[in-house]
């Protein structure tokens, strides 16, 4: 297991970043590397990000000097989902298989947590986002059907798509954690424009379903100082509370977004005119 800290970085100090360096605070450039669990580890309300792609065997969740405890979910929930082939993933000996899209969200206090592909030749690939806890629930599977299904959007403002709410007080309850998949129809590009802040929580998007060379411009910043990270397929990118996010692709794509923070109320957003935009 790899696991790469990053701290929090403040609005006043990210205007003067250029490309590199917001992609070097921001962009999480590879998260899933085979036979491996990769994560990363922000200051930005301690979340964790990353992925597992167990291939020619199980992977196990080991904890980490950054996470400081006995075991990674002493004090933490974690939410995965697969974006690969089949999977199944065991949690102290409770085995829960996990067709592509299904989601698990595993409680604070669990032990043992395995990662495993059904296929090594279509591995899964289960993306994996964490945040403080300090109660226990319990875990379980949210498959897409299970989830909350929001349809938005119209194809005029290019930007139809279903936002499924799978780790959501509706769904599951959680600590803190609330993450959702939203699956934008063909020919639609745009993503939460008008867009928003929520100052209560931090997002985390990850981008896939978007086949090479094709690319979403991802857009951060303050409303009044907005800057673009391109995104390729499979990457994710740390939203701080005090930033829009919001994207555009060259085609449509799907994005997993989660949240941490002091609510969990979805609409707790801050909407932003679209002509304070700058
Ligand atoms: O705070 C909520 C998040 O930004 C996402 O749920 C928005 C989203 O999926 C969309 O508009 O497509
Ligand atoms: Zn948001």
């Amino acid at each position: 297991m790899k696991i790469t800290v990053r701290h929090a970085s403040h609005q006043d100090d990210v205007r003067n970043y250029d490309t590199t360096k917001l992609r070097d605070h921001f962009l999480v450039p590879s998260v899933f590397e085979a036979d491996d669990i990769v994560l990363t580890y922000s200051h930005i309300d301690r979340f964790v990000v990353g992925g597992a792609m167990p291939v020619s065997g199980p992977l196990k969740l080991e904890s980490a000097k950054a996470i400081g405890s006995a075991n990674f979910l002493d004090r933490r929930e974690l939410g995965a989902v697969n974006v690969g082939g089949p999977g199944r993933i065991t949690v102290d000996g409770a085995v829960f298989e996990l067709a592509p899209r299904d989601c698990l969200y595993i409680t604070m206090g669990s032990l043992d947590v395995r990662f495993e592909s059904l296929d090594p030749t279509n591995p899964a690939k289960f993306y994996l986002n964490s945040a403080p806890a300090h109660a226990r629930f319990e875990t379980m599977k949210i498959s897409i059907a299970q989830a909350k299904a929001v349809h938005m959007g119209d194809p005029a403002q290019s930007n139809e798509r279903t936002i499924y709410q799978m780790i959501h007080p509706d769904v599951c309850r959680t600590a803190q954690l609330v993450l959702g998949m939203t699956v934008l129809k063909p020919n639609n590009m745009w993503n939460t424009m008008p867009c928003h802040t929520h100052d209560r929580r931090c997002e985390v998007y990850f981008y896939f379903d978007l086949p090479e060379p094709a690319r979403v411009f991802h857009f951060m910043g303050e409303p009044s100082e907005t800057r673009h990270v391109v995104v390729a397929n499979e990457q994710a990118v740390i939203s701080p509370s005090w930033s829009i996010h919001s994207g555009v692709g060259t085609r449509n794509y799907t994005f997993i977004w989660a949240m941490a923070g002091d609510n969990q109320d979805f609409t707790d957003m801050d909407f932003i005119p679209m002509e304070d935009l700058r």
